[in-house]
């Protein structure tokens, strides 16, 4: 039994959620992406009314209809809606709110699962709606595969803005209703989410390990060892170490490994990340808090992506992406043989990138 009184943060679960303040409203999900999807379709089989929001020429009307969903355009949706769900990219955000903003009556809800907008001053909404947030801490495909297996997927829970006094109660019903509650949701701010959330994947989750992943394939191949090797022991294998983390915390992969490997991680990990990558943590850091990287992703989108598009280009055709993609395809578990399921998850995340 997990002792909550510890925590720092509250912590809420399904008993915590009365789904009263979600059940009887509809629900305008705007975006059909990663998390729209999830959220859209969770929120349809937990009995909520939802509506999707798109525009005409969008390629995911068609996805949203075959599984069974209402489909609008933002606006339209938005009217009928008691709480808009803002599932669109963030650098998009503000221009689907300004089309929207006058279906926002008094007493509805603007819904984000990410604070950008709103903690970097992008989105500025009327001040008799609630503004809420409920940010699954998972890819929005498998916030549904969660859904689906009777899971649940950890969130955090945020209010900006309160003004029906009810605003709280009704994040976590919306929580509930995706399935978050159900594995445990952290209340926050806007401010602790957005930082905490670009930091993390900027610095480790995304960046960090991707460069990781990265410089020891080319610290392996450069020495003139095979692909094939430097590819199973710098990505492949990572998967296996992160489930043991994710079970049983840094200890169980630790009591998993052999002793050398212990010995020799223990040893020589500090070595990888040292001071100097402290050092530049604290920096990626500090450009979150004080707005430097908002400001140039926002900048970079209004100028196009020019970088943006040249960067995943370059990660595109890196070499291990060649050697893995040669290598799953004789992987046991990979017979070529994808389910439905499998193979619409992929098209919508190539969808997503492309
Ligand atoms: N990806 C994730 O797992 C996570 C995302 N978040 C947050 O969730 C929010 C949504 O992100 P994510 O799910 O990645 O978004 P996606 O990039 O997956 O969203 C794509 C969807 O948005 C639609 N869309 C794009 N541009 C417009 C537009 N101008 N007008 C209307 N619809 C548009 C697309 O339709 P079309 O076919 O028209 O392009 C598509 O349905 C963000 O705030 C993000 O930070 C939070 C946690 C995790
Ligand atoms: C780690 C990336 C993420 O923050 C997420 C899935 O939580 C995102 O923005 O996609
Ligand atoms: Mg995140
Ligand atoms: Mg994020």
């Amino acid at each position: 039994m997990t002792d909550t009184d510890t925590f720092e943060s509250p912590v809420y679960y399904d008993d915590d959620a009365n789904r009263d303040y979600i059940d009887d409203k509809t629900v305008a999900v705007l975006g059909y992406g990663s998390q729209g999807h999830a959220h859209a379709q969770n929120l349809a089989d937990s009995g909520v009314d939802v509506i999707v929001g798109l525009r005409e020429d969008s390629s995911s009307w068609g996805a949203a209809e075959d599984d069974g969903l209402r489909v609008a355009t933002p606006v339209e949706a938005a009217a009928e809606a008691d709480v808009v769900s803002m599932l669109v990219p963030d650098t998009v955000q503000p221009d689907v709110f300004e089309d929207v903003r006058e279906e926002l009556d008094a007493g509805d809800t603007l819904q984000f699962a990410h604070g950008f907008n709103i903690h970097y001053n992008q989105i500025q909404p009327p001040e008799d709606v609630d503004v809420t947030m409920i940010a699954p801490k998972s890819p929005g495909h498998l916030v549904r595969r969660n859904y689906e297996n009777g899971e649940g997927t950890p969130g955090l829970l945020a209010v900006y803005q309160d003004a029906t006094g009810d605003a709280k109660a009704e994040a976590l019903a919306y929580a509930h209703a995706i399935g978050c509650t159900d594995a445990g949701v952290v209340e926050t701010s806007f401010r602790e989410e957005t930082e905490t959330d670009l930091f993390g994947e900027q610095a480790v989750l995304c960046g960090g390990i991707s460069a990781l992943v990265k410089a020891g394939y080319e610290t392996l191949v450069d020495a003139g060892y095979s692909r094939e090797m430097a590819y199973f022991e710098c990505l492949n294998e990572m998967k296996l170490i992160v489930d043991l983390m994710y079970e049983g915390g840094i200890g169980a992969m630790w009591d998993s490994v052999s002793d050398t490997a212990e010995y020799g991680g223990l040893t020589r990990g500090d070595d990888v990340v040292d001071d100097a990558v402290r050092e530049r943590m604290d920096e990626i850091l500090e450009g979150v808090q004080d707005g430097t990287f908002a400001r140039e992703w926002i900048a970079e989108n209004q100028a196009g992506r020019p970088s943006y598009t040249q960067l995943r280009t370059a990660e595109k055709n890196h070499d291990i992406e060649a050697v893995g993609e040669d290598l799953r395809g004789l992987f046991a578990w990979d017979d070529g043989t994808e389910s439905e399921e499998q193979e619409a998850e992929e098209a919508s995340r190539v969808g997503m990138r492309e």
